[in-house]
């Protein structure tokens, strides 16, 4: 950086130096000298614009023709007017010399001084016409003070200070400024020459690594960062677990909680995560149709697909209470086998379709007997029906069985048989009253074979009748 600023400082000074000096109005001003061009073209704040600090216009006498200082040279102006006039420090040739006049060319030259204990670059061109062939009138000095502000403004952006000082190239040992050689070793300072072009006179630019640039290790710092870092750390794994983790077992815990007495229930919704409520939303919505196909299966399971009445396995959950009520508490209760008669003979007239219609029939009646009483009907088996009631007066009992084949009668659903005209059902009943020795013993199945006993004797009376017992206590049972 202090290389492009310096070679920025140095080349744009010696290319606004050239420009003007190839100009042909300037070699007219040399011949004749008016206020009018300076004002129109060389005016204070155009050089002041430009950071020229000095411009000095001399002919080939080497006598002035026409200046510019800008205030910070001000102090220093006859200094400079005795460096540039005199043509040499002694050291430095600034003006072009008799041979180069002489070869009618543009030359300039330019380098680093020492004016006043200040560091100034400065450029001179000869003034000649603009084809840069002609006839030399003089020459042009532009100076730029490397001040101490320069390189101040300088070293802010750099990470390194740096001095220029004037002096004498004495040895090959300190490298060119401008050779662009990089740096090898770190060491804590480093030094070039910038060279006059004329003679050994130099400045040497030091960058002196600043002490507060190098990085220092910082222990208290160090230890305070890796603790703030746990504590992010540890906060941001809290917020995790808390926005995060703990939504999720407690979405967890709900699953296991609504399956675990075997009947899912709804899972708590309003939890902050999104993702967790819209997953709890379409759990729920799993929950309910499968809560609501379970009900349907267990509901195919206890009743009868064709007729719609309890099947066979809802009969005996509830012949199961009924046994239990009567070995624990002594309720007596009754059973009734109820079989359609000539059934085959009124498939084989009607066709098995209108049997399963005439089944869903009788079913229906069936139901409606014993809609008042504590009872169950159900569909036992092919053309076959069983009732338990909840009750065991052997006269009500008889008087529902009784009702029960006029109804089924009544029904008109034709089945001619012999001299009979509807279909009718046969009733054979068991009812088992509370007074019943050693009833535990004795099994719903027990109950079921002396009922079908009274229906095939219900068969032989003739059908469409009745048939009925107490229940006998079996011997050696
Ligand atoms: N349509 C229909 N018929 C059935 C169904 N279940 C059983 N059956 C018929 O019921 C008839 C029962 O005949 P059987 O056991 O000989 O007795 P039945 O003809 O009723 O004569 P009895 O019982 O002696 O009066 C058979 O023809 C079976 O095919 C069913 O679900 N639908």
């Amino acid at each position: 950086m202090l290389h492009s600023a310096l070679s920025l400082s140095k080349n744009s000074l010696t290319t606004l130096c050239y420009d003007y000096a190839v100009w042909d109005d300037l070699v007219e001003y040399v011949h004749n000298p008016t206020d009018e061009f300076v004002q129109s073209n060389m005016p204070d704040n155009a050089f002041e614009a430009a950071n020229i600090d000095a411009v000095l216009l001399t002919d080939l006498n080497n006598q002035l023709v026409w200046e510019y200082q800008h205030e910070s040279l001000l102090n220093s102006r006859q200094s400079l007017i005795n460096l540039i006039t005199q043509g040499s420090t002694g050291l430095v040739n600034i003006l072009p010399s008799s041979a180069e006049i002489a070869l009618q060319k543009v030359s300039s030259r330019s380098g680093y001084l020492v004016l006043d204990g200040q560091l100034i670059y400065y450029s001179n061109t000869t003034i000649l016409p603009s084809t840069a062939t002609g006839e030399i009138v003089g020459s042009l000095t532009m100076i730029r003070l490397l001040d101490k502000a320069l390189v101040n403004d300088i070293s802010r952006y750099s990470l390194v200070s740096f001095s220029i000082t004037p002096a004498f190239k004495t040895s090959n040992e300190i490298d060119d400024f401008f050779s662009l050689k990089l740096i090898d070793s770190i060491s804590p300072s480093h030094s070039w020459l910038i060279s006059n072009a004329f003679d050994n006179q130099a400045v040497q630019v030091t960058l002196k690594h600043k002490k507060t640039s190098l990085p220092q290790l910082d222990w208290i710092a160090v230890i305070s960062l890796v603790l703030a870092a746990i504590l992010i750390i540890s906060l941001s794994m809290m917020m995790l677990s808390r926005w995060l983790i703990s939504p999720l077992i407690r979405f967890n815990q709900s699953i296991n909680d609504s399956s675990s007495d075997g009947l899912m229930s709804k899972i708590t919704s309003h939890h902050l995560i999104d993702e967790i409520e819209s997953m709890s939303y379409s759990f729920n919505q799993l929950l309910l149709k499968f809560n609501a196909q379970q009900n349907y299966l267990e509901t195919l399971t206890v009743q009868d697909a064709l007729t719609g009445i309890t099947n066979r396995r809802g009969l005996e959950t509830f012949a199961k209470d009924i046994m239990l009520r009567w070995h624990t508490e002594q309720k007596g209760f009754s059973t009734m086998m109820i079989d359609i008669d000539h059934f085959k003979a009124f498939n084989d007239q009607y066709g098995h379709l209108a049997g399963d219609n005439a089944l869903v029939a009788v079913a229906t009646s069936l139901a409606e007997q014993v809609a008042g009483y504590d009872a169950l009907v159900a569909r036992f088996g092919g053309e076959e029906f069983c009732i338990i009631f909840a009750e065991s007066d052997s006269g009500t009992i008889l008087k529902i069985a009784e009702n029960i084949c006029k109804a089924i009668e009544q029904l008109h659903i034709p089945n001619k048989v012999g001299n009979r005209h509807w279909v009718t059902v046969s009733i054979g009943g068991v009812v088992v009253n509370t007074l019943v020795a050693d009833a535990a013993k004795y099994h719903f199945s027990d109950v079921l074979q002396q009922a079908d006993e009274q229906l095939y004797l219900a068969k032989l009376a003739g059908r469409n009748t009745v048939k009925l017992q107490l229940f006998a206590p079996i011997k050696n049972h």
